[in-house]
């Protein structure tokens, strides 16, 4: 073979090119080896020094399990599900799970691997990256999507969110679960003699009344407008009802700015009925308001 001096330095270069970029990638490429009788180990594993130690890697080339005891414990079952599928069907491991760091911080990382039969286990090529901020930041955008702006109550898409999975306990379980919907009365007024500044005051303290009169497993929502909604769950309706006649007095006798006794509200409940779907729900509560509404306002009425 015809010697060829260049083929030397330019390996050592492409090592040297190589070293430095996996020491600052924002995460790991690795391999992970899987035997037929199930042990795991990092025969390859280069990148970002805080998701795994220095000192670790060299455990980690023998025996992965030092780092797999750092996963959260929550995220642990699905990641070794996802393992075990993606090792049977030799499709691509996609899977994202909180991992402790050494100093205990919790990073979220998300990982991709190709896997390859090897005839005595799977071995995969892949990447860790620390997806930590990009969760936060999606958590954040949920969060936002799902909160009134003006009271920071949850909005109407939460609401219904909620109200579906309640029914579906409460169909599971056959465990009892109300709902109130509030309505300002002549909240037009309130605005129009204080100006709408003053009438979003109003909402907000409004908002805070429902939080501290209820308690801590209701929830309550702002469907919009002056128009509020509270699920409580496992409360059937003669519960709820004085519950709501307290959250109505609370109104009354609060002072939104202008005296007490100047703001009140009008409230229909409604108990689950097993089976009807969540629009009915909704309708029989509603139709309580119109009718508290339509008697004089300032009351609560009940549907069972
Ligand atoms: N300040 C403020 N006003 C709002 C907001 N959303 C809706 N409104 C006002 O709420 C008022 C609702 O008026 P109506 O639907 O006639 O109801 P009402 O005056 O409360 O009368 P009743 O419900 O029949 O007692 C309207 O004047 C809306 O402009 C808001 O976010 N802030």
């Amino acid at each position: 073979m015809p010697a060829d001096d260049s083929v030397l330095p330019e390996t050592m270069e492409s090592l040297a090119q190589l070293k430095a970029m996996t020491e600052r990638i924002p995460g790991m490429i690795f391999q992970l080896f899987r035997s037929t009788s199930g042990q795991l180990r990092f025969p390859y594993l280069a990148g970002n020094a805080t998701l795994v130690r220095a000192g670790e890697r060299r455990l980690l080339a023998d025996d992965a399990s030092y780092a797999f005891a750092r996963i959260h414990a929550e995220d642990f079952p699905r990641l070794m599900a996802a393992i075990e599928r993606s090792a049977k069907s030799l499709t691509p491991l996609a899977n994202q799970f909180r991992l402790y760091q050494p100093c205990g911080e919790v990073r979220w990382i998300s990982v991709r691997a190709q896997p390859e039969w090897r005839g005595d286990g799977t071995l995969w090529h892949g990447l860790m990256m620390d997806v930590s901020e990009q969760v936060a930041h999606e958590a954040h955008l949920r969060e936002l999507s799902d909160t009134d702006e003006l009271t920071g109550l949850a909005n109407r898409r939460k609401l219904m969110c909620r109200l579906d999975e309640e029914i579906s306990s409460a169909r599971r379980h056959g465990s009892p679960l109300s709902l109130m919907l509030i309505d300002l009365d002549h909240f037009k007024g309130i605005n129009d003699t204080w100006g709408h500044l003053q009438g979003d005051q109003v909402l907000e303290d409004l908002a805070r009344l429902c939080e501290q009169q209820l308690r801590e497993e209701d929830i309550p929502a702002r469907l919009g407008g002056e128009e509020f909604a509270v699920i409580l769950p496992l409360t059937p309706l003669s519960h709820c009802l004085p519950l709501a006649e307290r959250l109505r007095e609370a109104i009354a006798l609060h002072d939104f700015g202008f005296g007490a006794g100047r703001v009140t509200a009008s409230i229909g409940i409604a108990e689950y009925r097993l089976g009807e779907p969540r629009e009915a729900f909704i309708e029989r509560a509603d139709r309580r308001l119109y009718r508290a509404k339509h008697q004089g306002r300032n009351q609560v009425l009940s549907q069972p």
